[in-house]
């Protein structure tokens, strides 16, 4: 695969070590100036990101990959699971009630093989992602976190988590995290790699890594600081407080509190979340998913670069049927 200049920068910035030595090239007067010429061909990165980036890492990929998997496999436990709806709003469900959702090296495997389903699936607009039997998800399950507590393992499970959840939140769907229960370290981190989060009374966002010895490594912590702001951000880490859905309302963390359960089955709940997605999903899927990838390009890209892809995507529904209907139909917005 061939990266533009931009895409082989951003690839660049994530080998571990090489941002540091990147800070220290961009504080050079100009440097940044030199960074933004170098981004020549914006319309390869934007492509790039719009097609669904395989990694975000150079070592994630290929035979690397094969042997992260491996090794995770070898903890297997619970499942994640996928129902994509008629609606166009699939339901992503990390199931492992017994470890109260936590996930388990398979789950991780198999969360990396449905984030795959949906870059497949074309019919999508929305994605909901929720945790089994009332609770969201208390992160990596903590025998699998025993037995790679070395660096060498934990690096590497750190780079296959993070290349998952951002292209979790690349998806060209509308994503919610659906937080009944708790959502703790990896699930909590799992929460802002969705699109927006919506809780439920009782329900709980808490980044417990300080209290293991951690920080985020699943790309948590680069997600929350863009979501909440970064003095939010090191209070949530520093305190790690427990984040409820009036506070998660204030700090800008949760998009919408719902009523919940009703027989703590979590049907109600999730029959909330729809109707709450379906006032951002109604309308053709080539409209929806637009709208998503002009947001995420204007998200992670450069300004130059943002911009093209911009126009790369209005070419994709402009003169296209939905336009043409709107047209024809001489639609009104009163
Ligand atoms: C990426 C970095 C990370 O994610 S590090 C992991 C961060 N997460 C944690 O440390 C969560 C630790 N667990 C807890 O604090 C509590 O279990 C929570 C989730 C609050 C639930 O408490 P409570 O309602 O009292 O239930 P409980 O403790 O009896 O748990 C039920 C069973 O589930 C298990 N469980 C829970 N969390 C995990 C986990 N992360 N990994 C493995 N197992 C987990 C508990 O051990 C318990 O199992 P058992 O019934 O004793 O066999």
């Amino acid at each position: 695969m061939v990266l533009s200049a931009a895409g082989q920068h951003l690839l660049r910035v994530s080998r571990p070590g090489a941002w540091g030595q990147h800070l220290l090239r961009v504080s050079r007067p100009g440097a940044w100036g030199h960074h933004l010429l170098r981004v020549s061909r914006p319309g390869a990165w934007g492509q790039h990101l719009l097609r669904g980036i395989g990694s975000v890492s150079t070592t994630a990929k290929g035979f690397q990959e094969k042997e992260i998997r491996e090794k995770l496999q070898a903890f297997p436990g619970g499942s994640i699971d996928l129902v994509k709806q008629e609606s166009g709003i699939a339901v992503l469900t990390v199931n492992n009630p017994a470890r109260m959702n936590a996930f388990s090296g398979s789950m991780m495997v198999e969360l990396e093989e449905r984030v795959s389903q949906l870059e497949e699936w074309t019919e999508g607009k929305g994605l909901i992602v929720q945790g089994a039997a009332g609770t969201f998800c208390s992160g990596s399950d903590l025998n699998v976190v025993r037995d790679i507590s070395n660096p060498q393992d934990g690096m590497k499970m750190c780079m296959f988590m993070q290349n998952v959840l951002t292209r979790l939140l690349r998806l060209p769907l509308l994503s919610v995290a659906l937080v009944e229960g708790s959502a703790l370290g990896g699930g909590a981190e799992l929460t802002t790699a969705c699109d927006f989060r919506l809780m439920v009374p009782g329900g709980m966002i808490r980044f417990v890594h300080k209290h293991m010895g951690l920080v985020p490594g699943w790309g948590g912590a680069a997600r929350l600081v863009r979501i909440v702001g970064s003095q939010n951000a090191l209070k949530m880490l520093g305190g790690a407080l427990k984040v409820d859905p009036e506070m998660g309302l204030q700090i800008g963390l949760a998009d919408g509190v719902l009523e919940g359960s009703l027989d703590g089955s979590g049907a109600n709940a999730l029959l909330e979340a729809e109707q709450w997605l379906g006032c951002y999903t109604t309308g053709p899927a080539s409209v929806i998913r637009a709208i998503k990838n002009v947001v995420v390009s204007g998200r992670e890209l450069p300004l130059e670069v943002a911009l093209r892809t911009e126009r790369d995507v209005f070419g994709t529904v402009w003169g296209g049927p939905a336009n043409l209907q709107a047209l024809a139909s001489k639609a009104k917005h009163k």
